[in-house]
């Protein structure tokens, strides 16, 4: 039985993902807000596009962040970003919704977000998704790996360099391979568990395609850069 060891260099990459992982924490705030009191439909929806605006931010400042990230093509760099914004957004989401909350709190959360303009038929993959997630009780140092591996995609649209990008990807892939052998050591699967949680957030993207164009029909008004990053009109 090899014993797994995870390198010097290896600590120190997952040191510094973490780190930018955690400094650029989604202020929780607006979900104590949506926890707060009983907002109108399009207050739910101006909050929540508020939220995604502040990850959007934040998601830019991690991804420069990861080590080699700005030596890409510049090209490249932004297809990455634009190709992977919705599943950040949708993973931060599940590990915000996951959070242990006071008795009852995640029932009231996840009623505001139902009513916040949204079609039905996106809500239940969305919240079986977050229960994906929860029920893995990931720790931070997974969450910020599953992230950079999620954002180093090499296959997304518009990539020219590939390699370049798998061979950012692959250090990140191999020492979340060796953490959850340590950390689940009764779990052998856990590492393929937690790669087939980016296979389902890539349902997500075709969902969320789906709600814009519904939020669309019902002239929703988005920030520029949700715009921006989300193609919208
Ligand atoms: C971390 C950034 O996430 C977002 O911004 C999501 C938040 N979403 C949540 O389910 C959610 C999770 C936990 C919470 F605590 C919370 F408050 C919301 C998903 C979605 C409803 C689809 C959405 C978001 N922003 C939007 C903007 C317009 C329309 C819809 C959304």
């Amino acid at each position: 039985k090899e014993k797994v060891k995870i390198t010097k260099e290896q600590q120190a990459l997952m040191k510094v993902v973490v780190e930018a992982y955690n400094r650029h924490q989604i202020p929780q705030d607006v979900a104590k807000k949506l926890l707060q009191e009983q907002y109108s439909e399009e207050e739910n929806f101006l909050l929540l596009t508020e939220m995604a605006t502040s990850q959007v931010q934040v998601l830019v400042e991690f991804t420069k962040n990861i080590p080699g990230f700005l030596s890409l093509n510049h090209e490249d760099q932004i297809a990455l970003l634009k190709g992977s914004a919705v599943e950040a957004m949708f993973l931060r989401s599940a590990q915000v919704f996951s959070r242990k909350m006071p008795n009852g709190h995640t029932e009231v959360l996840e009623e505001r977000i139902r009513k916040s303009g949204i079609s039905e038929e996106f809500m239940t993959p969305m919240f079986n998704f977050y229960k994906s997630i929860g029920e893995l009780h990931m720790m931070q140092e997974e969450q910020a790996l599953l992230t950079a591996i999620a954002i180093l995609t090499p296959d997304r649209p518009y990539v020219k360099d590939q390699q370049a990008v798998e061979r950012l990807q692959e250090p990140m892939l191999d020492v979340l391979r060796k953490l959850c052998v340590l950390q689940h050591p009764q779990e052998p699967q856990y590492f393929a568990r937690l790669l087939g949680r980016l296979t389902e957030l890539r349902t997500l993207n075709h969902y969320h395609a789906e709600m814009l164009t519904s939020w669309r029909m019902n002239d929703h008004k988005f920030t520029p850069l949700l715009c921006e990053i989300w193609d919208v009109e």
